[in-house]
């Protein structure tokens, strides 16, 4: 196999063509091979396998440097930066991160995970290239989906404003990881499909160039005649008007063309985009038939294209879409947004049934968040779907938009918490901290799937302002449903386990840490109280009151950053108060990132196990206790 002798991106410059053709193909087969036992982002990274083979090829990485956006699509990239022997550790814990990972190699420049950062990070390498008097060429590559995020455009403004040279490869498939939305989309579309466009163009192009070169005045006019006629039918006016020289479309899978018109491209001053037309999937029919569902995939069976599905208790996702469809049956006002990812928020079926209901406004969560409040100020009940990390990206539009107006925008916050296999960049765990400290914001969080839809029916019920509800990339505990949702009295916790001397307050999924830790504890004569906090905001405060009248010491307990979380949250009721003598310990996660695995290994490395609480609440134990209990 070529393959096995592709160490270093030098080495495919030995290659010929028909070589480098052959080595596609065994680069996608070793992709299929290896994420049917791993998992991973297959179908973004099939469809870039000669685009990332050509740009190893014609450039000299690291000197000229790639910026993936995303970067879930690096994996080709990665497979010919010689770490092809590690993806049977892809996305696990210690592994290969499915991600770009500056640690794993000195051709990862620059790291992602959230979309839409390329260009601007394009934009800072070119100008510090300038600044330091340096020669080398930055390309940014970026798919249809992450150049509807707003930082994208934000930065082609500067690109085109400031003129450097750099190239963006624009990896059109017409697929975010839905099917992608918005005007842009269509504009891509135009270019891609209409073949008016091009025919007009080449016949243009030929019989401009058939004109004999003529001096004076009719040379100018036709110049300009070509020029308004190019506006009329180059393809790429939208990004020429934004001050980029726009070369393609062109057929992303066909190895000449595309090194002609990169090469093409790399000649020419200041900044260029070149449009390039891939399949996401590429080369594997189940991937290419249903890009959607292969986006991210789960191990799965070669053959058949079946993924291997984790059976248990529904996901926290799907509990919530389907309180959403219930309530939405009897509740007009309900509109549902997503920015992007009506898959993994599982909307499809709410869209379904209300098309008109739920809105995909593309990778856009500051805009999603700002309509929801527009929405919301006419008298609808908008929900916003989004995962916790990608609401990172509205944090202004959440206070300035959202709270200070004090409107009724439903927060459906999935990924809280750790998410196992996409690691640092996705995880769910400062949602606590970037929204409790926002007035008027109510913050809760489940303890199991029934609670969830008994919460959805409490953030339905409230109209004094904005409420979230937080839930976790898990299966449910398989509680009994009730059929009918009850609302909960705001700001209300729950006392699980009486006990004494040490209360476990936890939240979400750490309850049945807690528990596990109870029994623990049990065999040991300790029996600590466990709580249910459900509502981060407002806090149980007559709860907290009688906790520190009981003299209990407190442990809290929580899957998110231990800075500003929960833990926080109750130190600063009991000092605000100036109640004194109450002992707490927080339990969350520590002031680092942690990268991806399991959620089990994730938890483990950051001490959330019953083991470890259990042992903490053994020294939180009065002395009498501990010595009574041979401590
Ligand atoms: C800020 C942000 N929002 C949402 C996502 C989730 N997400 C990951 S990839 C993707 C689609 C990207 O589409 P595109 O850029 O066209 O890449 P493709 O997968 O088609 O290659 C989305 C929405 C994200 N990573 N970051
Ligand atoms: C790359 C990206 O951001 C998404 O594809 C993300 O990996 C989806 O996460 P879930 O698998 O939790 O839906
Ligand atoms: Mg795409």
């Amino acid at each position: 196999m070529l393959l096995d002798n592709i160490n270093d991106p030098k080495d495919l410059k030995k290659l010929s063509v028909s070589e480098l053709e052959t080595l596609a193909g065994e680069i996608r087969q070793f992709l299929v091979e290896k994420l049917a036992a791993t998992g991973g982002h297959l179908a973004p990274n099939l469809g870039v396998v000669e685009l990332t083979l050509v740009l190893h090829y014609l450039f000299d990485s690291p000197t000229d440097k790639f910026i993936f956006d995303v970067g879930h699509q690096s994996y080709v990239h990665k497979i010919l930066t010689g770490r092809r022997d590690r993806f049977d550790t892809l996305r696990k814990y210690k592994g290969l991160c499915g991600f770009v990972k500056r640690s794993e190699s000195e051709h990862d420049v620059w790291e992602a995970g959230h979309s839409s950062t390329s260009l601007s990070a394009a934009m800072g390498m070119a100008l510090a290239r300038d600044l330091k008097g340096e020669s080398n060429k930055v390309v940014a590559i970026i798919g249809d989906g992450a150049l509807t995020g707003g930082m994208a455009l934000e930065a082609l403004n500067h690109i085109g404003h400031e003129k450097k040279n750099l190239m963006v490869i624009l990896n059109d498939n017409e697929m975010s990881i839905a099917p992608n939305v918005g005007a842009l989309h269509h504009y891509l579309g135009k270019i891609r499909t209409d073949r008016h466009y091009q025919k007009a163009k080449e016949e243009l192009n030929s019989l401009l160039n058939k004109i004999p070169a003529i001096g004076g005045k009719i040379a100018k006019t036709a110049e300009r005649f070509k020029d308004s006629l190019k506006y009329l039918l180059v393809s790429g006016i939208l990004f020429e008007q934004f001050g980029l020289t726009y070369f393609g479309p062109v057929d992303g899978h066909d190895i000449p063309s595309l090194m002609e018109i990169i090469k093409q491209a790399s000649q020419v001053e200041g900044p260029v985009l070149v449009h390039v037309v891939t399949v996401k999937g590429k080369g594997y029919s189940p991937a290419e038939a249903d890009s959607f569902k292969w986006h991210g995939a789960t191990p799965y069976k070669i053959e058949s294209g079946q993924m291997l599905k984790a059976v248990g208790p529904p996901m926290y996702t799907d509990v919530f879409a389907d309180a959403l469809m219930e309530l939405a049956e009897k509740d007009e006002r309900i509109v549902a947004i997503t920015p992007a990812m009506p898959g993994g928020s599982g909307l499809m079926k709410f869209a379904g049934r209300f098309p008109h209901r739920m809105i995909d406004v593309g990778i856009a969560e500051q805009h999603a968040a700002t309509m929801s409040a527009a929405l919301a100020m006419e008298g609808l009940k908008p929900v916003y779907a989004v995962y916790s990390t990608f609401l990172q990206r509205a944090y202004d539009q959440v206070v300035h938009d959202i709270c200070r107006q004090n409107l009724n925008v439903v927060f459906a916050i999935d990924r809280a918490g750790f998410v196992g296999a996409d690691g640092e960049t996705h995880h769910g765990v400062y949602d606590i901290p970037f929204l409790r400290h926002v007035p008027n914001l109510v913050l809760m969080m489940p303890k199991d799937e029934n609670e969830l839809r008994n919460m959805m029916k409490t953030a339905m019920d409230y109209n004094d302002g904005p409420i979230a509800v937080r839930y976790p990339r898990t299966n449910g505990l398989g509680v009994p449903i009730d059929p009918e949702m009850t609302a909960i009295p705001i700001g209300s916790w729950e006392v699980l386990r009486s006990g004494e001397q040490v209360a476990i307050v936890a939240i979400g999924p750490m309850i049945s840490v807690a528990e596990e830790a109870a029994d623990l504890l049990k065999r040991e004569g300790i029996n600590p109280r466990i709580i249910n906090a459900r509502f981060v905001k407002p806090l149980d405060e007559e709860m907290l009151r009688s906790l520190a009248e009981d003299g209990m010491q407190i442990v809290v307990l929580e899957e998110g950053a231990e800075l500003g979380g929960l833990g926080s949250a109750v130190m600063e009721f009991y000092s605000q108060q100036q109640i004194f003598g109450v002992n707490v310990r927080i339990i969350g996660v520590p002031d680092v990132f942690v990268e991806h695995g399991s959620v089990k290994e994730q938890r483990a490395e950051t001490g959330l196990t019953a083991e470890r609480v259990a042992a903490d609440v053994k020294t939180m134990m009065p002395r009498r206790t501990r010595m009574a209990t041979g401590q």
